[in-house]
């Protein structure tokens, strides 16, 4: 593999509001370091996609946001959410996960019935409500594109449903707790053609309500998709500007290697 001065990087400021920020982020596995000195603002309402190499820390950097790594690995730096460092010990992380939603690459629906899946974290905030908790399923699904085809079946268990449908499910039940930012690591990966680009459509309208950041080794996902992309190279955040430019145009060799696949 080329080396590549780790040291030098080209992240731009995204123009409008930001909706999180990462400062200084640094995650160690044990004495592994993972993700070094981590310094970005994620745009609001827009969609960022995260793009390297395997092992670049797509998914390390992606899952520290919402504090999923907590218990595995040594995140230290600040994670800025309304004016407030997240990754601060003493916040809930409960509370955190509520606000910064997440999606994993393989749907993991739990083996409840659709319903609950999607008032189970409703429940457990003490929303007892038979209208609010209704009204939020019913909510979550159609923003997830998923109501047309569930919502005779809504008491059926939630593993009966397709891949696809079971993805849509994921988004749906990240979607019922209001957040604000929603997390999503290789979402379509597992999924077939047509299940990927229903998601995609999906994901370009939530975008006018949610701001977005999406970790995807597809790079005609990201083009399509994102309206920012970040791109890390072992652990570094190399370059962060607008998609087109970062596709036609990018400022640094390592992300020009990796977007022509002269890499590694
Ligand atoms: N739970 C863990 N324990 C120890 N090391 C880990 C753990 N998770 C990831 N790593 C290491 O951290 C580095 C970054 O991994 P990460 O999964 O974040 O990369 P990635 O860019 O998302 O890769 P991929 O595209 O293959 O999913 C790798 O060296 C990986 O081996």
């Amino acid at each position: 593999m080329a080396t590549y001065d780790l040291t030098a990087h080209h992240i731009i400021e995204p123009g409008g509001p930001i909706a999180l920020s990462t400062e200084k982020l640094q995650v160690f596995y044990g004495r592994q370091q993972a993700i070094f000195d981590a310094t970005l603002n994620f745009p609001a309402n827009q969609i960022t996609a995260l793009i390297g190499a395997s092992g670049s820390g797509k998914s390390t950097y992606l899952r520290s946001l919402n504090r999923m790594n907590d218990k595995v690995a040594r995140v230290t730096g600040k994670i800025m959410y309304q004016e407030t460092n997240i990754n601060d010990r003493t916040i809930n992380v409960y509370a955190v996960r509520r606000h910064l939603g997440m999606v994993f690459q393989r749907p993991n629906p739990f083996a409840k019935s659709i319903y609950d899946n999607l008032t189970f974290a409703l429940k457990a905030t003490g929303i007892k409500s038979r209208t609010i908790l209704d009204d939020r399923v019913e909510q979550s699904l159609k923003e997830a594109a998923l109501w047309e085809e569930v919502k005779e079946d809504l008491h059926k268990s939630a593993l009966a449903l397709s891949g696809g449908q079971q993805q849509r499910l994921c988004i749906a039940r990240a979607l019922a707790t209001q957040p604000e930012i929603l997390l999503l690591d290789e979402p379509a990966s597992a999924l077939d053609p047509i299940s990927t680009a229903k998601i995609e459509v999906t994901l370009k309208r939530l975008v006018e309500r949610y701001t977005i950041i999406i970790v995807t080794h597809n790079m005609q996902q990201a083009a399509r998709l994102s309206s920012y992309t970040a791109f890390l190279h072992l652990g570094h955040l190399i370059e962060f500007d607008k998609t087109p430019t970062i596709f036609q145009n990018p400022e640094m060799t390592a992300t020009q290697d990796y977007i022509t696949g002269n890499f590694g």
